[in-house]
């Protein structure tokens, strides 16, 4: 669904990222690793068209997105930003259904329909009771949900998340990912984000790109990128990782500090 073919991004002169590829098809959900500063953000940007590529190609449904308008770009591709300050004081609900634009246009008013899948977004995330909550006045992590809430509502093939877990607590950072897992596979979704956390990738991503100091990049099934030496490469971290076998029987893996 989505190709990245030789990418190079940055800004300006300035080169960030250079040769990136890899594919991304429905019902997948890949994670994307690596140290702080090293591109991602960036990446993300160039892929939903926010910034200039410096070279390569970004094809979606086999077409370069070059040239396509943005309402067609957003028809496509739902986006979870990194942070998000609010310029004026929403509703909750109001701001789930926003992301009903790329359907409608800017000037349209949601209907009924959208209406209801919006609420249906915040239900499916447990934040139906924010509804009419303003969303200046709710919490970080609250914050974050809505906008997974507002990009789900939006029903794209392609969810980009910039790190859509990084204020959640724990409860909520292994509900959001195992929802965004279900609804992928369910909904033919083809899901990229952002994680910090090797499990994360490990327990959810079907497959999973890092990248590494020198912003070489692999990608793979998570276990065979995120390996104990490219942790301790990248990240300077002695790890163990794992296999384990769960008590319905799935197997899967584990990273844990190797404490010295
Ligand atoms: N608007 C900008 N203009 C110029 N350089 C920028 C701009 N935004 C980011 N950079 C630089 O690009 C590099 C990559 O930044 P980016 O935000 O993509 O990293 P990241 O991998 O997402 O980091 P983090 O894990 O900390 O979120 C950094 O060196 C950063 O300083």
């Amino acid at each position: 669904m989505l190709e990245i073919h030789h990418l190079h991004c940055g800004y300006g002169h300035r080169a960030v990222l250079a040769d990136i590829g890899f594919t991304l098809r429905e019902g997948e959900l890949l994670c994307l690793l690596g140290p702080n500063g090293v591109g991602k953000t960036t990446l993300f940007k160039t892929i939903l068209g926010l910034i200039p590529r410096q070279g390569g190609q970004i094809l979606i449904d086999g077409e370069d997105v070059a040239h396509w308008p943005r309402p067609r770009l957003a028809r496509w591709i739902g986006y979870v930003p990194q942070a998000h300050t609010p310029p004026f004081p929403f509703r909750v609900r109001d701001v789930v259904a926003m992301g009903r634009i790329a359907h409608h246009g800017l000037f349209a008013s949601p209907g009924a329909q959208d209406r209801r899948i919006a609420d249906a977004a915040l239900d499916a995330l447990g934040i139906a009771a924010l509804g009419s909550a303003c969303y200046t006045e709710i919490s970080g992590g609250e914050r974050q949900l809505v906008l997974i809430a507002r990009a789900l509502a939006q029903q794209p093939h392609i969810l980009v998340m910039d790190e859509p877990t990084s204020n959640l607590d724990y409860g909520n950072q292994l509900k959001v990912l195992a929802h965004v897992r279900r609804v992928a596979v369910e909904h033919e979704l083809a899901v990229i984000l952002t994680t910090h956390h090797p499990d994360h990738a490990l327990m959810y991503a079907t497959r999973a790109l890092v990248l590494d100091r020198d912003k070489r990049h692999a990608i793979g099934e998570p276990e065979a990128v995120i390996t104990e030496s490219y942790l301790r490469d990248t990240y300077g971290v002695a790890t163990e990782i794992h296999a384990i076998t769960r008590r319905d029987g799935r197997r899967s893996h584990l990273c844990v500090p190797a404490v010295g």
